[in-house]
This record gives C-alpha cells, structure tokens and sequence, in this order.
C-alpha cells in the first residue's frame, strides 16, 4: 500500500553537466504537473541549466526551500562553478561537478533532509579520469551508506519486466569467476527484501537466468549451472523464497514467461539489459535495492551525441522520479505498519 504524498522534496543529482542530465531534469520539471511529480530540487550548477534548456531555475540554498519554488521555477543548490559548459563535450571539471552533486546528493537523503535520491547520468569513464574508483554509482551509494557492496542491489525496472545483473560492470571474461554461490544468495534475499520494501509485493516470485547456453544442457555446455546455481537456488528456497532456476536465458524474456515472475537475476549485465532496454529504453528505471534510502536513477546514458540539441526524452527522469517517491511511500507505509 502507498498512500498520501511525501513530506521531503526528493533531490536529483545533475550528472554531467555535458550530458543530458540538465534538458531531462528540466524536461521533467516542465511535466510536473502532468506526470504529477512530487516536488524536487536539482544538485549541480546551476548555470550548466541554460546551455541546455530555457526554463526558469532559482538558486536555493536548502532542500526546505523546494516547496516555496516549485511551482514557478526548478529550485538547484549549487555545486562548485563549472568554468565551462559545452554541451556534448565533457571535460574534468565537469565530471568534478558530477562527482559533487552525487556526494551532496547522497548527503541530503542520508540526513533526512530528501525523501529520496534521484541521479543524473554519470559518463563513468570521466568520473574514473577524476579519482572515483567505484564500478558505479550503485557501489558508491552503497560505500556511502555503510552497506556491502553485494547486498547493495542494481535493478532495471520497466513496466512488466525487472531485471537484477548479479554482477554488474566488471569485464564479461571476470564474471565466472566471481558468480559464486555466496553472491548469487545474497542477491537473491536482497533482490527479495528490496521488491518487498520498494514495491509492495509481500511474496516475490524470483527467476534466475543461467550463464551458459540453455542453462548448461544438463552440464554439457558448462557446469556452472549444476555446481553453483542449483545448491544456491536450493539453500534459498529453504529459507522459504519463491525461486525458480536456472533458466535459459533466451526463452525466459517473452510476454508469457515474464508473467510468471517479479524479478530475473541475470548473470552479467547485458544478459539483464538487453531485453529490459529493447523493451523499454524510454521507460524504465534503475533502482538500488539493499539501501537505507531510495535511489533510483533514469536507465539510459549521457546521451553526449544528443546533448544541447533539444532532443533528449525525459521520459526515464520521469519515470525515476515517481518511482523515487512511489518506494518512499511505500517504506513509510511499511514502518507505519511496523515493518
Ligand atoms: N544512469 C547512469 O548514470 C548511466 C550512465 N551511463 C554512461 O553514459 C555514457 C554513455 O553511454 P551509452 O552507452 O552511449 O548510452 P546512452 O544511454 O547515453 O545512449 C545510448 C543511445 O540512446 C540515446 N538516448 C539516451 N538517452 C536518451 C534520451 N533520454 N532521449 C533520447 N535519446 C536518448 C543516445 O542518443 C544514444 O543514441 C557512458 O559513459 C556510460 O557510463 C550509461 C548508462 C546509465
Ligand atoms: N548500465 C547501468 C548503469 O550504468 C548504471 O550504473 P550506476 O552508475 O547506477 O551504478
């Protein structure tokens, strides 16, 4: 059950100011209204808005002050000054200011002065050129928050599909040795937890996708599937979760399968995003599980290629910001409920 509205704006980290981060979250400001966004504020700098979209923008210097703005303008607090802004052409200072909207982001929502965490697109090989050392910004929260990297959990979810990659942006030639039985059960509960939490669904049905062709053809295309995915599978359903698996991985995405399930766990991550984003590039959205807050994050990129140009879809910001305050109500409603 999620009833009523949130009491804290939600805080939305810009990402880099040389992608599209600035049009969709000025896109989905100008939506406010017909999408019925809780109010929000932006983190970043705020001349990086005009390169990028013509709206109004108010400088604040408190999340507080979000509700008094938002009607008439996006209110931003300010990161430091990027010197310069050229839509398309990221540079360091750039990816400083990225880096900083994350931290303060993450800051606000751990401080209880944000219901959630929304974040902006990150080019991930600019934030690694600026001394982050984390695969991503799910392991960055997670460090952030005090939780494990494994229990911290990366879904995509679209209308009829969420998907969880078990291992997620490391090189595909690392995954087999590092899908073992411990990170597949520690997905699996919290992948659980988190869809019970987020999302409402008291008893979640979990689809586990195999690593190799036809789920190993009964060990004769790899053994990963008898050796490590059955006695995890196993050991979980023990501990009373509604798991099925392993399955070939390419006959568990058509309309009929994935009505049988609430999550796939995917063993890598394009075996997860392929079919979520040919499903449903414009509508999905990237959620944390594991985190003692929300965050959710649109699907897509920096889209550098589209940036200043007018053509970016705020569609995905749109969808992360509703989804940001849908988990938080339900979280409220659950400790409501003294869960
Ligand atoms: N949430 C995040 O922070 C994510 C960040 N990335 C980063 O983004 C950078 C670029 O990644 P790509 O693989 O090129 O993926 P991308 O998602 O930025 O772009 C892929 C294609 O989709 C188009 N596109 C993306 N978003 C769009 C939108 N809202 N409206 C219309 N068209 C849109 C782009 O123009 C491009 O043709 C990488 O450095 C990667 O690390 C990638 C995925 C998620
Ligand atoms: N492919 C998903 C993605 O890149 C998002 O990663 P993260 O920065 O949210 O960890």
């Amino acid at each position: 059950m999620s009833v009523g509205r949130l009491e804290l704006p939600l805080a939305v980290s810009v990402g880099d100011p040389a992608g599209i981060g600035p049009e969709i979250i000025g896109k989905a400001w100008e939506a406010r209204h017909a999408a019925g966004l809780a109010p929000f504020f932006a983190i970043g700098d705020i001349a990086s808005f005009a390169p990028h979209w013509n709206g109004p923008v108010v400088r604040i210097e408190d999340p507080a002050e979000t509700f008094a703005h938002f009607d008439t303008a996006l209110p931003v607090i300010q990161v430091h000054n990027c010197i310069s802004i050229i839509p398309g052409i990221p540079d360091l200072d750039g990816a400083h200011c990225a880096y900083q909207a994350l931290e303060m982001a993450i800051g606000f929502a751990r401080a209880g002065s944000a219901a959630a965490l929304v974040t902006g697109p990150v080019s991930k090989a600019q934030l690694y050129a600026v001394g982050f050392t984390h695969p991503g910004q799910t392991e960055f929260i997670a460090e952030r928050c005090g939780v494990s990297k494994n229990n911290a959990v990366m879904m995509l979810a679209g209308p009829d599909l969420r998907v969880v990659p078990m291992t997620t942006h490391i090189p595909l030639a690392s995954v087999a040795e590092q899908l073992d039985g411990r990170l597949i059960r520690q997905r699996l509960r919290a992948t659980a937890k988190g869809l019970q939490r987020n999302f409402g669904i008291a008893n979640p049905r979990l689809a586990v996708a195999g690593f190799n062709p036809h789920a190993g053809e009964a060990g004769n295309m790899g053994r990963e599937e008898l050796d490590i995915f059955e006695p995890a599978i196993e050991q979980i359903r023990g501990e009373g979760f509604d798991v099925v698996g392993p399955l070939p991985a390419d006959t568990m995405f058509h309309a009929e399968a994935r009505s049988h399930y609430d999550a796939a766990l995917c063993a890598y991550h394009d075996q997860a995003l392929i079919p979520l984003k040919t499903l449903y590039f414009h509508d999905a959205v990237n959620i944390t599980l594991g985190l003692p807050v929300v965050r959710t994050s649109p699907d897509h990129g920096t889209a550098f290629g589209i940036a200043g140009k007018n053509m970016a879809l705020p569609l995905s910001m749109i969808a992360a910001i509703k989804m940001a305050e849908s988990a938080a109500l339900h979280r409220l409603a659950a400790a409501d409920l003294g869960g």
